[in-house]
């Protein structure tokens, strides 16, 4: 279960939310909902340990999120381009979060960490790896580039594969889909409700799109 317990969190003296207390359960989706400026980005950095809150903690199954190693709440952002290291190539950025370096590999993993000295290049093709980049429509002859040589849309596929290989239990999805056209869109939540169900997380999302919430959500928050 991830549980936040009674979070507080203001900026500037403006209370964003008080002693709010929520719980997911693995295998449920759910959307998180509130007029833009509200603060469901914040929250989402609150539940994936990006943010502490002035109040309040975080918990799965009844323990702290973890200081070190892979976070088992894998956030996935708006901004795939500040969330990838500019320095590395996609191949390390994936074989990064497969090693577990990752503190959180979905959204900004990447702060003052090296790329691994020794590649496990096999590793990527390992055949459920692999499965997962032909999925999100990686193409092998992306995985040499580095992420300005790639459009909005590809880096982001980039984001979730490197938040699925960080092997999480809680997925958050901040309004991942909105730079996609329609098609990519139905793809990369098609995969991610395969890798949902199949690995029974809990997947919390924003999205400013009711027809997608409709069809995601089994239970919506509203903040
Ligand atoms: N680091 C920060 N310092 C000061 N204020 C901040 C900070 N981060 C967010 N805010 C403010 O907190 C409020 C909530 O921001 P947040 O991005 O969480 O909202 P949101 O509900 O996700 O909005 P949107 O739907 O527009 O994306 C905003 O007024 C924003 O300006």
């Amino acid at each position: 279960m991830l549980e936040a317990r009674n979070l507080t969190v203001a900026f500037d003296g403006r209370v964003l939310f008080e002693n709010l207390s929520l719980s997911i359960a693995p295998g449920e989706r759910v959307q998180i909902a509130a007029p833009s400026g509200a603060g469901k980005t914040t929250l989402c950095r609150v539940l994936a340990g990006y943010l502490a809150p002035q109040a309040g903690k975080v918990l799965v199954d009844g323990a702290p999120l973890p200081k070190k190693g892979p976070c088992p709440v894998q956030l996935i952002g708006q901004h795939p381009e500040r969330a990838l290291d500019p320095r590395l190539r996609m191949e390390a950025s994936l074989l990064e979060a497969l090693a577990g370096q990752g503190a959180n590999a979905g959204e900004g993993g990447h702060r003052g960490r090296r790329a691994p000295k020794r590649s496990p290049r096999e590793s990527l093709s390992e055949s459920s790896t692999a499965l997962l980049l032909e999925a999100l429509g990686i193409q092998s002859r992306w995985l040499a580039r580095y992420p300005h040589e790639l459009s909005g849309g590809e880096m982001q596929r980039f984001c979730i594969a490197r938040a699925l290989l960080a092997n999480p239990r809680y997925l958050i999805a901040d309004e991942i889909s909105t730079m996609l056209d329609a098609v990519t869109q139905a793809q990369i939540w098609s995969v991610l409700l395969h890798q949902a169900a199949q690995r029974d997380l809990g997947l919390i999302f924003v999205s400013h799109s009711p027809a997608l919430a409709s069809r995601l959500a089994t239970r919506v928050i509203l903040l």
